[in-house]
């Protein structure tokens, strides 16, 4: 893993989207994982604008996103489906029919479990995937207990996180669905390239106990140190529990993938 702490979630955002920009540029049949929640709202809002000033050609571009809520209406505004369309797939000019979530409304979620792999096998695996980190040490919607060998499956989730993702159910807990379909761990590690994005005070101590603590499959964020190729971006704020701060800004000082980013 290779970490580097940015100002603040603006600056994370920003570097985040020149990075997908990039392999966009340098691969334009390139296959994106991609990831919701709020850290990635930004995200996206950077990669809009990237997009329109730099004329990005996503129109090869094919995207698996992690995970999404069972048991949501089809439409429904709460579903990470309506949520993409919003952020991003509606304002680049990527054909609708190459973007991938798994479908929550399945009526056999085992079947949609093996067909959503197995489209991210005939698609050539992941290029990039992006994750955030949720309160309990998630990526996609792996709570804790998840096998680091896990495949796309359906799941329960934690209190935590119904808890944390309230906010985008207009704070109502009981209208958080109890179950997800997300990409397994094991899923997750054979993308070829994987960006952690972590933003804000709130996650501070799980995002120290992710980059610097044992690994533990009650923290499925551990796992990522398993993975040859994890760039791990955030911001002041979440980064004042770290030890190693010294390490991780030599990092971005002295690393030639960063020379970009220093001027
Ligand atoms: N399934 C998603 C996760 O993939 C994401 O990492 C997390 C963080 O969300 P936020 O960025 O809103 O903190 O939200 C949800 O739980």
């Amino acid at each position: 893993m290779k970490l580097v702490v940015r100002n603040d979630d603006r600056a994370v955002a920003a570097m985040t989207a020149r990075l997908i920009a990039d392999l966009v540029k340098a691969r334009p049949d390139c296959v994106l994982g991609l990831a919701t929640g709020r850290t990635m709202e930004r995200v996206y809002g950077e990669l809009v604008g990237i997009s329109a000033a730099e004329g990005l050609d996503f129109s090869r571009c094919r995207t698996f996103n992690l995970d999404e809520y069972i048991g949501l209406p089809p439409g429904s505004v709460h579903s990470y489906r309506t949520y993409m369309n919003e952020h991003l797939f509606s304002r680049i000019d990527i054909p609708i029919g190459n973007t991938m979530l798994p479908d929550g409304s399945a009526a056999d979620l085992v079947a949609e479990a093996a067909r959503y792999e197995d489209a991210i096998r005939r698609a050539g695996g992941i290029d990039l995937q992006l994750v955030g980190i949720g309160e309990t040490g998630h990526i996609g919607f792996n709570e804790p207990l998840s096998p680091f060998t896990s495949r796309t499956r359906d799941i329960t989730l934690a209190p935590g996180t119904r808890r944390q993702n309230a906010a985008l159910f207009d704070g109502d807990i009981d209208a958080v669905p109890q179950r997800a379909l997300t990409m397994g761990v094991g899923t997750i590690l054979e993308a070829r390239r994987i960006v952690l994005v972590a933003t804000g005070s709130a996650k501070a101590s799980i995002l120290a106990q992710a980059v610097e603590g044992p690994v533990t499959s009650m923290i499925s964020a551990t796992a990522l140190h398993f993975h040859q190729d994890t760039l791990a971006i955030v911001d002041e704020d979440v980064a004042r529990h770290l030890g190693h701060r010294d390490y991780y800004d030599s990092i971005f000082a002295t690393d030639p993938e960063f020379a970009p980013f220093r001027a």
